[in-house]
């Protein structure tokens, strides 16, 4: 079976490969990295993959998926690249991160694709884009496709919109994540219980989602066929429009997005030692 390596098994990474034993890969086929030994530990003894530094792990895999935050990704390249070459495939979930960036620190010809899962992964309800870089074709596109299909849908998108993935679905449980949270809150001052509040909530969320999906209707159409005339809905909703809802969406969208550039930039800043000196 194909080789993986996950660097920098945090939440990200081990929400990917802890859903790939889940969809039947073999523990030994999963070399993990992390930079605390605690960490590392407790991945082997929950799932029995192994564990290795980063070098070892990344010379073994056939594929390396590296999950480190984005100001971490230089460092991590850079540890990595001489033990890489064009037969292995790279993916990044770094956001923000393109995959100029990270060819630009690998030896020449390095296949990248560059993915942003989300954490609904966890549960098989993931969503995720998938780009490739200038030396990916489609079939190694495919392959880190088909990593993320185990635990969700997949996209394979040009990479000028990974930012805007990121903001949208990258992100998005934790906007929606809040929502609940005010819900709940909401509830409470009502005067519910704050169990009760919660569990209407929850399954408030769940249930419209479901539906969502399943009718395949407009979220408008939804949510008109929730507000009668002048009803308790509509009174909501006006609320929610005075508080401008609709922009707070857009412009936090926007800061998400832009906030992947800076990223981007801040990873590029870390760069050391220039991939020219230490290639040549
Ligand atoms: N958390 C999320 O919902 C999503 C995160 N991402 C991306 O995934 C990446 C990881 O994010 P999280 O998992 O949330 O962060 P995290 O902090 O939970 O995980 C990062 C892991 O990398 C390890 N690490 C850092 N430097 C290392 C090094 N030099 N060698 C080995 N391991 C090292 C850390 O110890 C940590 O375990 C980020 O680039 C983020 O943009 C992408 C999509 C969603
Ligand atoms: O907040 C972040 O930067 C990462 C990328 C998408 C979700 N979490």
């Amino acid at each position: 079976m194909t080789k993986l390596a996950v660097i920098g098994a945090g939440v990200m990474g081990e929400t990917v490969f802890s859903g790939l034993l889940r969809a039947g890969w073999a523990p030994d086929d999963i070399t993990v990295t992390a930079r605390r030994p605690e960490r590392r530990t407790d991945l082997a003894e929950r799932y029995g993959v192994r564990t290795a530094d980063n070098a070892t792990a990344a010379a073994e895999a056939e594929i390396v998926v590296i999950a480190v935050k984005p100001a971490d990704i230089t460092g991590v390249l850079d540890e990595i690249a001489p033990v890489i070459t064009p037969a292995t495939l790279v993916a990044s979930l770094a956001a923000g991160v393109t995959t100029d960036l990270i060819e630009a620190r690998l030896p020449a010809g390095v296949p990248v694709v560059r993915a942003m899962p989300n954490t609904p992964a966890q549960v098989d309800q993931g969503m995720a884009a998938v780009s490739g870089g200038r030396h990916a074709d489609a079939a190694q596109i495919d392959l880190v496709a088909g990593l993320l299909t185990a635990t969700g849908r997949v996209t394979v998108l040009p990479e000028k919109y990974q930012d805007a993935v990121t903001a949208i679905s990258g992100g998005g449980p934790a906007y929606l994540f809040l929502v609940v949270e005010s819900m709940i809150e909401a509830g409470v001052h009502l005067g519910l219980p704050r169990q009760t509040a919660s569990e209407l909530v929850v399954q408030t969320i769940y249930g419209s989602a479901t539906l969502l999906k399943e009718s395949g209707d407009h979220p408008a159409v939804l949510r008109e066929r929730v507000t009668s005339p002048a009803g308790t809905t509509a009174a909501a909703l006006r609320v929610l429009e005075d508080h401008k809802l609709r922009a707070a969406f857009l412009g936090a969208m926007e800061a998400a997005r832009d906030r992947g550039g800076q990223l981007a930039e801040a990873a590029r800043a870390n760069s050391r030692p220039a991939p020219e000196d230490r290639h040549s």
